[in-house]
């Protein structure tokens, strides 16, 4: 169930090359590397098979150039956004004992609380040197993680109604509508890999995503400026698609590929950002890539000659998976007598559940 199949030696080099400096001022931009901002209502409202082609070609280039894209005209009110930010809020204004009532405890269930310095991201598979860098320098953040609420195996973790009156609620109601726009993602990325646009349709359609809350809080900036430490260590998403939300704070950054620089993922109001996970590139023979991004501090504000705060921030990542019995196995249109395929095939459900167990205490 654990057992877990990674290019290993991709690992290691990025392990040795990668730059573990983790201040805004560090990054150098690129003007040549841009995240692309794509209009996916052309796409949702199309009335032709043009213009969808048009919008499919756009969202596969960005994945496949830069890896991340931004999505504006995704149809998901900004009411509904702001009513998932605000009850995440209050979860984590909660007292410590009661989230510890709803701990995290199992990889395979993947739900639950997540307290400040148990997740390390890295791209490191090897659970020994995760627990080392997690020991020295643990992410400076807290989560809460929520799956399928139908699962037939794994329940989600929720805390009393009285406690955050409406959270179930607005949590179950989101993590449909994330699903509901993932699943027309996947159809342009369809469409713009040429297979037919209900190709992966029956593949993702079980949600076994994961939705996860992220709360960071305020920080003395010296916390954050020790070698390796950041709000969230250089890492890449395990699934297919991560559909992120961030609020205005900013300090996403995204790794220029080629230059190895890490640049920022400046917050655009009423867009989504997007990227491609580390499945899909598989499933894509790297036709996509799944690209290393980061969490760093944003600009501190000074609370004394020596020290400065850097401000708390929230984001919602919703990682889509496809069905964990889904084989992930080189599409069609991604490999030719040229391009054999890379990988073996494996199920989701390998491939996600190993990733977690070595990135958890
Ligand atoms: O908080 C963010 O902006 C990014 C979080 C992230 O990359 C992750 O949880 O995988
Ligand atoms: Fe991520």
């Amino acid at each position: 169930m654990f057992a877990i199949t990674i290019r290993r030696s991709f690992v290691n080099n990025i392990l040795k090359t990668r730059n573990l400096s983790t201040l805004a001022q560090d990054v150098r931009s690129d003007s040549t590397f841009r995240i692309p901002l794509i209009d996916f209502s052309n796409f949702r409202n199309a009335k032709s098979y043009g213009e969808k082609r048009r919008v499919a070609d756009e969202v596969v280039n960005g994945f496949k150039e830069v890896g991340f894209v931004y999505l504006t005209g995704h149809g998901i009110p900004k009411e509904t956004i702001d009513q998932a930010f605000s009850q995440s809020a209050a979860l984590f204004r909660l007292p410590a004992q009661t989230k510890e009532t709803i701990a995290w405890d199992d990889p395979r269930a993947n739900r639950g609380y997540v307290k400040i310095g148990r997740e390390r991201v890295t791209q490191s598979a090897d659970a020994e040197e995760i627990a080392a860098l997690r020991a020295q320098a643990p992410d400076f953040k807290e989560t809460m993680e929520i799956g399928r609420d139908w699962d037939p195996v794994w329940k989600n973790k929720w805390s009393q109604e009285k406690s955050v009156p409406g959270f179930k609620q607005t949590m179950l109601s989101f993590f449909q509508t994330c699903h509901e726009l993932h699943s027309i993602v996947m159809r342009s990325v369809a469409l713009g890999l040429n297979l037919d646009e209900n190709f992966f349709d029956d593949k993702i359609d079980e949600q076994c995503h994961n939705l996860r809350l992220l709360s960071y809080p305020a920080v003395q900036r010296s916390l954050l400026s020790k070698e390796g430490q950041a709000r969230a260590g250089a890492h890449s998403d395990y699934g297919t698609l991560t559909l992120l939300f961030q609020d205005s704070v900013g300090g996403l950054e995204v790794q220029n590929p080629h230059t190895k620089h890490f640049q920022p993922a400046t917050p655009i109001p009423g867009t989504i950002v997007i990227n491609a996970g580390d499945l899909l590139a598989r499933w894509s023979n790297d036709v996509f890539r799944s690209t290393l991004h980061r969490v760093v501090a944003p600009a501190a504000q000074k609370i004394s000659n020596t020290e400065s705060m850097t401000p708390s921030r929230q984001s919602i990542a919703f990682f889509c998976n496809p069905n964990f019995d889904t084989n992930i196995e080189c599409l069609p249109t991604c490999t030719d007598a040229l391009r054999p395929s890379k990988y073996d095939p494996v199920t989701t459900e390998q491939y996600i559940v190993g990733r977690l167990a070595a990135t958890y205490s």
